[in-house]
């Protein structure tokens, strides 16, 4: 038996409340991240919760697993008594992170011993590893880990497997909140994760689900509550609502449908530029190549080698002819991208510095009138003096796409950048991309999402290290990408192991 099928006892019955927060607020200085919150959560019940980067969300789930103190308000847990982590956690309350929370310089299993402070000991380190490992097989069947590997060289796919199992080990599991936990999973992991999380709804174990997505807010929750600047502004059965109406309640006209939104064409295009190759590598059966004014896609099953393509492009070397100047988003913002110690503007600005600087100087002026107008292009809620671990991860991650297109590099390179960022700014972003790519910029866009693979012009296919197909216009499809993913296995090459 695993822990996931020990772990979920009723406490209270299916159905009574279990955690209910009233009148919550609290202000980081001027900002309301939570004004007069009221929600709760139920045995047993998948509670969605919805809103733009920025619209208190997280805040909200560290209140209600104790880690950060109201500044009005109350939790009331159904057992009663006071609430902070350590009651939480006594109860049973576990979060798991939108930021993967593994220590990237210890192995999975020293990971796992560290967070399981009572597995003191090699018996009981040992016993932990097996739940573990006996929990990620029973959720995630194919996961692949070793967890003698450290954290760190596992793909994010991987490392966010580990730190959903991780919180599914709890022994007295009674409300997990789940922030954001697909936006680097495969189709499959997905699917497999949301049919662990009915098992222990089917025990009556309590869930928050934070998500962007909402087409899976919709099939997995049983109500859903939206939230725009702090405060909740509905809570609806999940049956009686739509995903336009909740892009509504969200705030903002916004598309409903991201994935079969066309490429957007660019009226005001910035003009005529010379075509030339930006960037070219024979190392693939199948050549790579990006021209100026290309968004080039790069899609498959998560680390099959696209990663491996943009570290290669970036740090450039043998076998790659690639353009001087170029600027990298990371998907992984935590262990490179975000300058923790810098204002919003310095992050945005530090690359831009070539353009700002005249005889190495940079206007402060400058600084501040570029970053501005990125902070308003992209919503990107705390503003341009705020420092930049003040924002929310959505919007730490708009601070490092802006970073990208300030520079004037002529390549920019994408891995998986929108991770976090909120429907409405990736409209937005995807429009960006247009505009820069008909002013000549080139793009080399990886993402988990294939949807997203429509807004490229080409598409370059990735299994097992080697490109399988490229693909173009109308034929990039969701449908073609996971066909040509899972088609038969191309020859291997040394150069791409
Ligand atoms: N430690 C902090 N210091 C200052 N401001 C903060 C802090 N934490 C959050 N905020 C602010 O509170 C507001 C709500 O942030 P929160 O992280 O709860 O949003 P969110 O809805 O989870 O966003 P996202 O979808 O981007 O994760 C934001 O404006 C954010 O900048």
């Amino acid at each position: 038996m695993t822990m996931l099928q020990q772990t979920a006892r009723p406490v209270p019955a299916h159905g009574k409340t279990l955690v209910k927060a009233t009148g919550l607020s609290k202000r980081y200085g001027s900002t309301h991240a939570l004004s007069g919150v009221d929600v709760s959560v139920a045995a047993g019940e998948i509670l969605g919760l919805v809103g733009h980067n920025g619209a208190g969300k997280s805040t909200l789930m560290r209140a209600l697993a104790g880690r950060e103190a109201a500044d009005a308000g109350q939790i009331d847990w159904h057992g009663g008594g006071p609430w902070n982590q350590r009651t939480a956690e006594r109860n049973g309350v576990r979060m798991v992170y939108q930021e993967l929370a593994l220590c990237p310089d210890l192995t999975i299993s020293e990971n796992i011993a560290l967070s399981s402070p009572t597995a003191t000991g090699l018996r009981w380190r040992a016993r932990a590893e097996r739940v573990l490992v006996e929990t990620l097989d029973h959720v995630f069947p194919d996961h692949g880990i070793n967890i003698m590997r450290l954290a760190g060289d596992l793909p994010m796919p991987q490392r966010q497997m580990v730190e959903i199992a991780r919180a599914l080990c709890t022994p007295n599991l009674t409300l997990l909140i789940l922030d954001e936990p697909t936006e680097s999973l495969s189709l499959d992991a997905t699917r497999q994760m949301y049919r662990a999380l009915r098992e222990l709804a089917a025990r009556g174990v309590g869930m928050v689900l934070i998500s962007h997505r909402m087409q899976e807010v919709l099939e997995h929750t049983d109500r859903i509550a939206v939230m725009r600047d702090g405060r909740v502004v509905e809570i609806v059965e999940t049956g009686d609502t739509s995903e336009e109406r909740l892009l509504v309640a969200m705030g903002g006209e916004v598309r409903a449908d991201t994935a079969t939104m066309h490429r957007i064409e660019d009226a005001d295009s910035g003009g005529a530029f010379t075509r030339r190759e930006v960037a070219a590598t024979q190392a693939f059966e199948l050549p790579f190549s990006v021209a100026s004014g290309e968004i080039v896609g790069l899609a498959g099953l998560a680390g099959h080698g696209q990663e491996r393509l943009l570290h290669r492009l970036w740090s450039g070397g043998r076998g790659i002819a690639v353009a001087a100047r170029r600027a990298y988003v990371p998907g992984d913002r935590q262990s490179s991208g975000v300058f923790p110690l810098w204002s919003v503007a310095e992050n945005v600005t530090i690359s831009a510095t070539r353009e700002l600087s005249t005889f190495g100087v940079i206007s402060a002026a400058e600084r501040k009138s570029v970053a501005e107008d990125w902070v308003q292009r992209l919503h990107v809620k705390g503003g341009s003096r705020a420092s930049i671990t003040a924002l929310s991860g959505g919007n730490q991650q708009k601070v490092l796409v802006a970073r990208a297109f300030a520079s004037d590099a002529p390549l920019v390179l994408l891995d998986d950048p929108f991770r976090g960022v909120d429907v409405k700014t990736k409209n937005e972003l995807y429009a960006l991309m247009r505009v820069e790519a008909s002013r000549g910029r080139s793009i080399v866009w990886y993402s988990t999402e294939n949807g997203e693979m429509a807004h490229c012009d080409r598409v370059y296919v990735f299994r097992s290290g080697a490109i399988v197909s490229e693909i173009t216009d109308t034929e990039i499809t969701e449908e073609r990408i996971i066909a040509d993913s899972f088609g038969a296995d191309p020859r291997s090459s040394e150069e791409q192991r």
